[in-house]
């Protein structure tokens, strides 16, 4: 993940519903709080978020049901209008496009995936995939090449000519990402995208969905409720509660430096081995076995096996290969027997 190249910045962005809700806002010399909001009768959705993300990363949004998920999500393709603030996508500010503008760059910038599949019932999964192209006037064999492509990429090459309702849940949704996929967007918004699917397929999606980012290094914003699925994905989670960003950190940074205590509720089921690095379960010192090394980002339950095989301490390399430190068969194993606290304090 690269920190230096932007691709989507919002800056105190918020979403207020409710009467005179911009003149409310405009008029206030501090940001309101959410009582003062009520007590005008208002409800911010979104309050004051800024935050910036990065080419190739997937930022996870992750909260509470209601906490403003998919509004700021919705204000980051302006589908829902945002009452301040600024959005930039590479370099252009949302918020002053023209709506002719905006749909030209939700068409050649944005994909976009809801939990609701939306496939149009009447056309077969090799249609609905074509079907943007068909918009933009491309040639019905070319679009048909094209999809195949696209629907052979989610492991549903032979089932095109499936209408909707002959299909799972499961390959639904690939078509509907094979979809958002066909006109190569820059950025990639996904809603719940697997919260309607139980959990075994659920999971294999999600396998499914990492295969895929490593093949396109897209730049994804992905909303979940699901903590353990946001540490799956995540490169970065956002975490959200009454409408703010309350932390922005890696899985690891969260589980192991929760900035309160809504935030620490959500990390306690995690294994530890599931989130911590070799670089942060490492001791420093040169005296590591010979053989080739872990990588220092590598999460510890990935690495597990070969550590405990080892003869001894094994190696933590740095992207350039050189030795950072040592994983000792002992760091792993205590945290393999970490036990994730298994009841969370009450989220207040
Ligand atoms: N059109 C609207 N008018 C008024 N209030 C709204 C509107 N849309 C959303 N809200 C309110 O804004 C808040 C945030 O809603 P939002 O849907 O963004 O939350 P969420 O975190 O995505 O929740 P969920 O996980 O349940 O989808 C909620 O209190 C919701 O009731």
């Amino acid at each position: 993940m690269s920190t230096t190249n932007r691709i989507l910045l919002c800056d105190n962005v918020w979403k207020v519903y409710g009467p005179d809700a911009d003149t409310f806002l405009s008029t206030r010399e501090q940001p309101p709080s959410p009582e003062d909001l009520a007590a005008a009768g208002l409800l911010a959705a979104v309050r004051g978020v800024s935050l910036s993300i990065s080419q190739g990363e997937i930022f996870v949004i992750m909260g509470l049901s209601g906490s403003g998920k998919s509004t700021l999500l919705r204000c980051m393709t302006r589908l829902v209008e945002p009452t301040a603030g600024s959005i930039l996508l590479g370099g252009t500010n949302l918020l002053n496009a023209t709506e002719r503008q905006l749909m030209q760059i939700r068409r050649e910038k944005m994909g976009m995936v809801f939990q609701n599949y939306a496939l149009m019932p009447h056309l077969s999964a090799l249609e609905n995939v074509a079907f943007p192209l068909k918009v933009q006037g491309m040639k019905r064999a070319a679009r048909e090449a094209r999809a195949q492509q696209m629907l052979d990429l989610v492991g549903l090459g032979g089932r095109g000519r499936h209408y909707p309702h002959e299909l799972s849940g499961g390959q639904q949704q690939r078509v509907g990402i094979a979809r958002s996929l066909t006109l190569e967007p820059d950025i990639w918004f996904l809603d719940e995208p697997f919260s309607a699917l139980d959990p075994l397929v659920r999971r294999e999606m999600q396998d499914e969905f990492l295969r895929l980012q490593t093949l396109l290094r897209k730049t994804i914003v992905f909303v979940t409720h699901d903590f353990a699925e946001a540490v799956r994905l995540a490169d970065r989670i956002a975490i959200m509660r009454e409408g703010a960003v309350v932390q922005v950190a890696t899985p690891e940074a969260l589980v192991l430096a929760p900035a309160d205590p809504y935030v620490s509720a959500f990390t306690r089921d995690i294994p530890r081995a599931q989130v911590v690095t070799a670089r942060s379960a490492m001791d420093l010192g040169p005296d590591a076995a010979g053989s080739a090394g872990v990588a220092a980002a590598a999460r510890v339950i990935d690495i597990a096996e070969r550590v405990l095989a080892a003869e001894g301490p094994v190696a933590v390399l740095a992207e350039d290969g050189g030795v950072l430190g040592a994983l000792s068969r002992e760091a792993v194993i205590r945290l393999l027997l970490a036990q994730p606290h298994t009841r969370p304090a009450p989220v207040q």
